[in-house]
């Protein structure tokens, strides 16, 4: 069995300014989002070292091939002033380079990033609203993430795996949903559902076919966050969702189907579909009153490939 043996950094906090705008992004219909003016370009990020030199400071505390993880969160914000990118992908993988490149007992390493967002605001200039350049809001909204994985074998350095998402995406829609049909047995209690609120946690995750699409310097390959974001809650708006799974699944559908560069998309769905106390109330035809839902919460995984778009007769993308 392969022994397991890394080490390194998580909550590195790079707060960078005046980052290369992003732009050149391919609009979608579903999205207004036309590039990031990194105006702050920030993230969490979280770093981890592999190499069998590693093996002598586990066994016999000799620690000649450390590097300390206290340089490591140095090497990471010291290259945040160097990225000439504009994207989390492209900062990862240049920083994950240089590590790789610097020493030569680190033969394999994974590094992965959140970003930290960070809304503009609008403010009056000369009777109208723009948004403030210097001015910004920390927001608590789903985040932008990154990882890639890196190994050097000789002197040739290979990235072995790269995903990027979006986490901690969290959207209500108050009318048209249901949940019925499924098993009834001497364990049920849930009655149907012809019209829930579905509150439903999000995170996303997709593959590119090619890497160099993930970095953002293509003309129109990078997919950004901003724009999955969107399609995830346009489906959700056009379309009446059974479960969860069928949500999700439609929305690989329309992802996969606006972005020919991906091969694969990754979910992971959580129901926080609120708890109805009131379902009639007097002073209103429609309205009623919901609270939090208990714990334990449902969950689902799902990953689809391009075939999924193929095999499917009835997706609804233009
Ligand atoms: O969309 C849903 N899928 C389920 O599998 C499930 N199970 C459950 O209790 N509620 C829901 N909702």
């Amino acid at each position: 069995m392969k022994r397991m043996m890394s080490y390194g950094k998580a909550d590195v906090w790079v707060y960078r300014t005046y980052a290369k705008p992003l732009t050149g992004v391919r609009t979608i219909p579903e999205s207004v989002f036309t590039g990031r003016k990194n105006t702050l370009f920030c993230m969490n990020v979280k770093v981890a070292v592999e190499g069998e030199e590693f093996l002598s400071s586990f066994k016999d505390g000799d620690n000649t091939f450390i590097v300390a993880t206290d340089s490591m969160k140095n090497f990471i914000l010291k290259h945040a002033g160097d990225y000439e990118g504009a994207t989390q992908e492209g900062f990862l993988e240049f920083v994950g380079r240089r590590f790789l490149e610097t020493y030569s007992q680190m033969t394999g390493i994974k590094i992965s990033g959140e970003q930290i967002p960070f809304d503009e605001l609008q403010v009056p200039v000369n009777d109208k609203f723009e948004p403030s350049p210097f001015v910004f809001r920390y927001s608590l909204n789903e985040q932008a993430f990154s990882s890639i994985e890196m190994k050097r074998s000789k002197d040739e350095i290979t990235t072995n795996d790269q995903l990027s998402g979006l986490k901690g995406l969290k959207l209500i829609k108050v009318r048209g949903s249901s949940f019925y049909g499924y098993v009834k047995d001497e364990y049920t209690t849930l009655p149907e559902s012809y019209d829930r609120p579905l509150f439903v946690f999000l995170n996303i995750e997709w593959r590119y076919q090619d890497i160099e699409n993930a970095r953002g310097n293509t003309l129109d390959g990078y997919v950004a966050a901003e724009q999955v974001r969107d399609i995830a809650y346009t489906v959700l708006h056009e379309e009446n969702s059974p479960s969860i799974q069928n949500l999700i699944y439609r929305i690989g559908l329309r992802i996969l189907g606006r972005f020919p560069q991906l091969v694969e998309v990754r979910f992971e769905s959580n129901n926080r579909t609120w708890e109805t106390v009131l379902d009639e109330i007097p002073s209103s035809q429609e309205g009623k009153v919901f609270t939090e839902p208990r714990p334990p919460f449902g969950f689902q995984c799902f990953s689809m490939t391009r075939e999924d778009l193929q095999t499917d007769g009835n997706h609804s993308n233009d």
